[in-house]
Order: C-alpha cells, then sequence, then structure tokens
C-alpha cells in the first residue's frame, strides 16, 4: 500500500475544515490542516461573529434612545467606531487563538500557508513544499463575488468592511441578500445616509414574502433608501474620497463615502489544482460532490461552501463532522438538509425555517396561514411604531406545521427553538396545547389564529 505523509490533509481552516480535521484526528487520524489567511475562517475572521458583534453594537443607538422611555436619563451619547471596531478585532483575534490551540490539542498540524493540489493525492504549499495524503479535503469556503463594473475597485467587499478607518456618512450598498440587509441596518443605526442598490425588486429572496416586505416597509420607515431595478454603470472615485456611483437609468447619480458589495459569494476553487487532480465542478465554480462529500477523484472530498449547496456556518459544521464520521470514524451518516432555520440579522432581524407560504402552496395547492401582526410590548412603551410579524404555515390535512416564519425583536433566537418543534413535524394542535408563557413574544406562536 502506497505511504503518505498525512492520512487526511485539509485545505482551509474555516467552519467546515476545523470541524472535520479535528474529528478526524479523534478518530485517530494523521492530520495536516492548511489555511492562508487566518484560523476560523469566515465565518468566526469576517462573517458571522464579527457581524454579530457589530448588530449588537448598532442595536444600542435604539437601546439607548428607547431607555429614556422607561424613565432613564440617558444623556446624548457619541459612539466611537474605533472603539467597538478594535473591541470586535480582539475578541476576533481571542476565538482564532483558540481554533488554534484546540486544533492543535487535537493532534492536528496547523499549516498557515497556501495550499494547492497537484494530483488526486498530492498538494504543494506556497513555500514550495509537496506534500501527499490518503485523503485529501477542500474546505476553501467560498469569496466575495464582484460585479465587473468600471470602477468597482473603488468599493469594498464585507473582507475589508470589519476593518474601515472611519465612519462613513454616506453608504451605497450593492445587493439585496443578507449581507446588504444586514450592513444597511448595521450603519443606518451609527448614523449613516444608507441606500441599498439592487438589480431585482426582490430583498432576501427565499425568505417568505410577507416577512421580507416587513422588513422592507420599516426599513424604509427609518430612512434607508431603495433603488430598485438598479445596474450600475461606472463608479468613481474623486481626490476627496468622495464615491460617485452612476446607475443606468438614473438621472442623478449616487455620491458616498463607502460602496459596499454585497453581491453574493462564489466557490473558491480558482488556481486550485483542481483539473491537476481531476475534480469536477458545477457550472457556478463548486466543487461538485455526492451525499457522502466525495468528489468524482475517490480521494478527494469537499465540504462546505466550496460545494455551494447552503452557504451558512451550521451546515458545513455538519458536513465536515459526517465526511470525518464517515471516511475516519466508522460511523457513517449524511446531512440532513431538510428545515435548516436560517436569520438575518438585520434591524429589526428576521427567521425562517421549512416552506414559505409560497413554497408551500406549490407544493401541497392549498394550505392554512396562521399569523400574528402585534407591536412587541417593549415597542409600544418605547412608542416604536415597529410591528412583529409571525407567520405559520400548515397542511390542512394533516395540520403539520410545514412552515414558521418570524421577523421582530429576538426572532432569530425564538425561531431556532421553536424550529426543533417542525423540524419534529409537530402540528399547529401541538403548539395549541402548550400553555403560553407569558408575558413574551414567543407566547404568540402557542396563540396563533
Ligand atoms: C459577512 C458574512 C456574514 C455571515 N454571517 C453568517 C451568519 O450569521 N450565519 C451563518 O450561518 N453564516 C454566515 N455567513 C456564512 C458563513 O460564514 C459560511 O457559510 C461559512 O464560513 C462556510 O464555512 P467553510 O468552512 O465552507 O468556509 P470558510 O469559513 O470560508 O473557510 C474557508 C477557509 O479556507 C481558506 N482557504 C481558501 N483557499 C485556501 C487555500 N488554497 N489554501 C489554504 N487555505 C485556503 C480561507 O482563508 C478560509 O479561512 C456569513 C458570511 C459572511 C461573508
Ligand atoms: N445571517 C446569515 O446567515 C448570513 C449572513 C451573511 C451571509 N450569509 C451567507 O453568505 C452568502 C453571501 O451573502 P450575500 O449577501 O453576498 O449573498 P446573497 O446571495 O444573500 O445576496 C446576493 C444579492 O446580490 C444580488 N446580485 C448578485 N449578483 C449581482 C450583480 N452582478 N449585480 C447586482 N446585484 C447582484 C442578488 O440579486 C442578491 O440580492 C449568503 O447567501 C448566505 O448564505 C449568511
Amino acid at each position: 500500500m502506497a505511504d503518505f505523509d498525512y492520512d487526511l490533509f485539509v485545505i482551509g481552516a474555516g467552519s467546515g475544515g476545523v470541524r472535520a480535521a479535528r474529528v478526524s484526528a479523534a478518530h485517530g487520524a494523521k492530520v495536516a490542516v492548511a489555511e492562508e489567511h487566518k484560523v476560523g475562517g469566515t465565518c468566526v475572521i469576517r462573517g458571522c461573529v464579527p457581524k454579530k458583534l457589530l448588530v449588537y453594537g448598532a442595536h444600542f443607538a435604539e437601546d439607548l434612545a428607547d431607555a429614556r422611555r422607561f424613565g432613564w436619563d440617558v444623556p446624548d451619547c457619541a459612539f466611537s467606531w474605533p472603539t467597538l471596531r478594535e473591541n470586535v478585532l480582539s475578541e476576533v483575534a481571542r476565538l482564532e487563538g483558540i481554533y488554534t490551540q484546540t486544533l492543535g490539542n487535537n493532534g492536528v498540524e496547523v499549516i498557515k500557508e497556501r495550499a494547492v493540489l497537484t494530483g488526486p493525492n498530492a498538494i504543494r504549499l506556497a513555500s514550495g513544499r509537496e506534500l501527499t495524503a490518503r485523503t485529501i479535503l477542500i474546505a476553501t469556503g467560498a469569496t466575495p463575488d464582484v460585479p465587473n463594473v468600471p470602477g468597482c475597485e473603488h468599493g469594498i467587499t464585507s473582507n475589508e468592511v470589519f476593518h474601515l478607518e472611519t465612519l462613513p456618512k454616506r453608504v451605497v450598498i450593492a445587493g439585496g441578500g443578507y449581507i446588504a440587509n444586514e450592513f444597511a441596518g448595521i450603519f443606518h443605526e451609527f448614523g449613516a445616509q444608507v441606500t441599498l442598490v439592487n438589480r431585482s425588486d426582490v430583498i432576501l429572496r427565499g425568505y417568505d414574502e410577507q416577512i421580507r416586505d416587513r422588513l422592507l416597509q420599516i426599513s424604509m420607515t427609518k430612512g434607508i433608501d431603495f433603488r430598485f431595478h438598479a445596474a450600475f454603470d461606472r463608479v468613481e472615485k474623486a481626490a476627496d474620497g468622495t464615491i460617485t456611483v452612476h446607475l443606468k437609468d438614473a438621472k442623478q447619480p449616487l455620491e458616498c463615502d463607502l460602496l459596499l458589495f454585497a453581491t453574493g459569494r462564489r466557490p473558491n476553487t480558482d488556481s486550485l489544482g483542481l483539473d491537476a487532480a481531476g475534480v469536477e465542478l458545477d457550472d457556478k465554480g463548486a466543487v461538485r460532490v455526492d451525499d457522502d462529500n466525495r468528489t468524482n477523484i475517490a480521494s478527494i472530498y469537499a465540504v462546505g461552501d466550496v460545494t455551494n449547496r447552503v452557504q451558512l456556518t451550521p451546515v458545513a459544521i455538519r458536513e465536515g463532522q459526517a465526511f470525518a464520521d464517515t471516511v475516519f470514524g466508522n460511523k457513517p451518516h449524511r446531512v440532513d438538509y431538510g428545515c435548516i432555520p436560517s436569520a438575518v440579522f438585520s434591524h429589526p432581524p428576521l427567521a425562517g425555517v421549512g416552506l414559505t407560504e409560497s413554497q408551500a402552496k406549490t407544493k401541497f395547492g392549498s394550505v392554512k396561514v396562521y399569523a400574528s401582526d402585534f407591536r412587541a410590548m417593549k415597542n409600544v412603551l418605547a412608542d416604536r411604531h415597529e410591528r412583529a410579524l409571525y407567520k405559520m404555515i400548515c397542511d390542512p390535512v394533516t395540520d403539520k406545521v410545514l412552515g414558521l416564519h418570524m421577523i421582530g425583536p429576538d426572532a432569530p433566537e425564538i425561531l431556532q427553538a421553536a424550529a426543533i418543534a417542525v423540524k419534529a413535524g409537530l402540528t399547529k394542535q401541538a403548539f395549541d396545547d402548550t400553555v403560553a408563557l407569558h408575558p413574551s413574544m414567543a407566547e404568540e406562536l402557542v396563540l396563533l389564529k
């Protein structure tokens, strides 16, 4: 049998790669992981974690204002972006250290270099070192996809947004998805004038229509400007730093201090040596894998965003775990992609699990929809005119809950717990049978009419 340097070589120490490396090593494999940037990957270094911390930081703008209605004598407060930025970055550095240490404690060798494939069992590091492995796992994630318009280099992406020198006063965000809506909320709360430029008239495609419409209404009421059916023509930057965004068919260009492209992420497969190894890609450049995360080359597997299945951290982690248990743990299992809960950490946040109303209608013909459209008690006293909306979509024959969708304070926290019931296939009656926990927002879920 051929002799290899490692049982497993993982390319990319992000959500999927770290889990796969750590668990495979715990199963007894000799494992190395190569990372070209920072251990932790997108989620920890420049995604979920620093984003959520900025969301918390931004929300104080509303909390401080609301506190006055609750009797607190809050003076006019100044916000210091450098303080929040540095605190967030040092938390990220702390987490990076913990991830690196955990890999080491599990006996995983961490190689802080770019790695590329040179064959089905062969890897070359940036330093030129050649290594071999019985199994290779591609966990290289995805990278921001910036539309190729003249002057696009004057914009930034989510990779850079956590490191801004100063807080911009005017922000233009391209895109209408997760990152666009989350950062529209963040910058707006920090006091910037935000314009979101979207090529269609739909934001957050895939979420329930009424829920995303509610976010749109609330965002517009707050003063976020939306430009729909807007295509970029060109971008210019003046000596004083002002960025001018020219849109096709628009009379007036948009002027801003920061242009953020949030126009999707493409799998990191460029120049990775996949052709040398014979690994097949799909038409979007993602690594094609089977249900066991295996590519067309028997020794090479892939997990996470690089496979472009569901670009979420918990999914990448589950794929990494399933790979490790199946290939090295003698405990084969597959990821169940049904009923994955997801959330957008906008202001207010929204979350959903299961089928949206229109998806359910397409699948089942007719469905039963229960809804609660209410103002959270806290918002009433704060004189904040934002209404929450909870929707439950049910099969009219079996009474089974097919989908649950909500927008309002703490929606992601509430939905995570309720998603267990939806995943378990519970009925509306089971929700009704549960006594309300009063007073709470979540009690609306067991009082839906
Ligand atoms: C701004 C933002 C916010 C997000 N927020 C959320 C959220 O709230 N919730 C959620 O579930 N998901 C969120 N995501 C998505 C989430 O971050 C990804 O789905 C997840 O990180 C994917 O994990 P992964 O292991 O596939 O890839 P990654 O975490 O991207 O890891 C891939 C790693 O591979 C490294 N790499 C790439 N090529 C090479 C190479 N040739 N050699 C060595 N190393 C290499 C990269 O540097 C990277 O560290 C967010 C993403 C972004 C951008
Ligand atoms: N809360 C979360 O879980 C969270 C947060 C951020 C990111 N993410 C993950 O990261 C992924 C990437 O986030 P994202 O917001 O960049 O992508 P997205 O897919 O959510 O949204 C991309 C947006 O860009 C638009 N777009 C695409 N190409 C364009 C072009 N050429 N010109 C103009 N507009 C264009 C699309 O119409 C869409 O509105 C998400 O799909 C998601 O899986 C998750």
